[in-house]
């Protein structure tokens, strides 16, 4: 059998172009875009991704804070920080790093956040605004992979879509933003019976479920586009680890197109998430009540 050869769906060059938009507009605001980043503890992985949206942000011309809480911190006193940066004028877009420490409860600390702030998305106010198709802040992976199918050419409108996975995080709103553009969404989960099945139905399959090669070859149609959401680290002779999706690396032989793991992807949530900020920050501008000051 001859091996095929997926083209593959690069997120650096789509993520530039995204970044280069973000830092033109940003450009033409009165003052730099500013991105609170708040986390609390050390989780390694938590402390790796918010040094680098911290690093993206001031590529692109915007001031960034990362507001390090200690892991014992109380649920009162990140509450107290979160209403801090809603009433600060400056501060233009807040994202508090998920997961948070067992001990706090994620829920009333995003529906904290003031929705016009809430860069990540997932506010019910955000979260309810894109089920209904109104404007609102798109939450950063799902709007990257949109954003990626499109950098590439990929038609979303008309297009069956399969998502496997239905996180508050990707697999519920990537389905909603698919449905947004016309696609024929099916969302699959753990206890979809003969997900081979479902998952075969797809143009464009886009797999979320957190299970390090869960996708096999004979799950995909073939020249169907895959994108692969899952960042899974598997352990490696030096302990430092590597990542690897919840797609089988052998599916690029049926695929026609596949995100890479890294690579794919998680180029794309920063990059959407630089986005948002600088989209918040435009309407803040043409908006100023929403930052807390007294318009008459
Ligand atoms: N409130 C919140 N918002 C998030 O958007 C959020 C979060 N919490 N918690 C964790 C997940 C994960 N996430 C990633 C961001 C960038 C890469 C990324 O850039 N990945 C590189 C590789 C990075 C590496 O090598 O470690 C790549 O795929 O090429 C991955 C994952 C954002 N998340």
């Amino acid at each position: 059998m001859t091996q095929g050869t997926a083209q593959v769906l690069a997120g650096p060059p789509a993520a530039a172009a995204l970044l280069d938009e973000a830092r033109r507009r940003a450009a033409r605001l009165p003052h730099p875009p500013h991105l609170a980043l708040v986390r609390v503890g050390e989780d390694p992985a938590s402390v790796s991704y918010v040094r680098g949206k911290a690093k993206k942000a001031s590529e692109v011309g915007l001031s960034s804070h990362v507001h390090a809480l200690p892991g014992d911190t109380t649920q009162a006193d990140l509450l107290a920080l979160i209403g801090t940066l809603n009433a600060d004028p400056a501060v233009s877009g807040i994202l508090v790093q998920l997961p948070l420490p067992a001990h706090l409860d994620p829920a009333p600390v995003l529906l904290a956040v003031n929705p016009a702030k809430d860069v990540d998305g997932l506010h019910p106010a955000n979260t309810g605004a894109l089920w209904n198709a109104h404007e609102g802040l798109r939450p950063c992976t799902p709007a990257g992979i949109m954003a990626l199918l499109a950098h590439h050419g990929v038609p979303v409108r008309g297009a069956r879509v399969v998502v496997v996975g239905r996180s508050a995080l990707v697999g519920r709103p990537v389905a909603g933003l698919l449905l947004n553009a016309d696609a024929t969404v099916t969302v699959a989960h753990r206890a979809t019976p003969d997900l081979g099945a479902v998952t075969r139905g797809a143009d464009i399959l886009i797999v979320a479920a957190g299970q390090a090669h869960l996708i096999t070859p004979d799950m995909v149609r073939p020249g169907a586009t895959v994108v692969d959401v899952g960042i899974n680290r598997v352990p490696t002779e030096d302990g430092r680890g590597r990542l690897t999706g919840d797609v089988h690396p052998d599916v690029a032989q049926v695929a026609g197109a596949l995100t890479p793991v890294p690579g794919g992807v998680g180029p794309m949530t920063v990059a959407q998430l630089l986005m948002n900020t600088v989209i918040a920050a435009e309407r803040q501008h043409a908006q100023p009540e929403v930052t807390g000051e007294l318009v008459r």
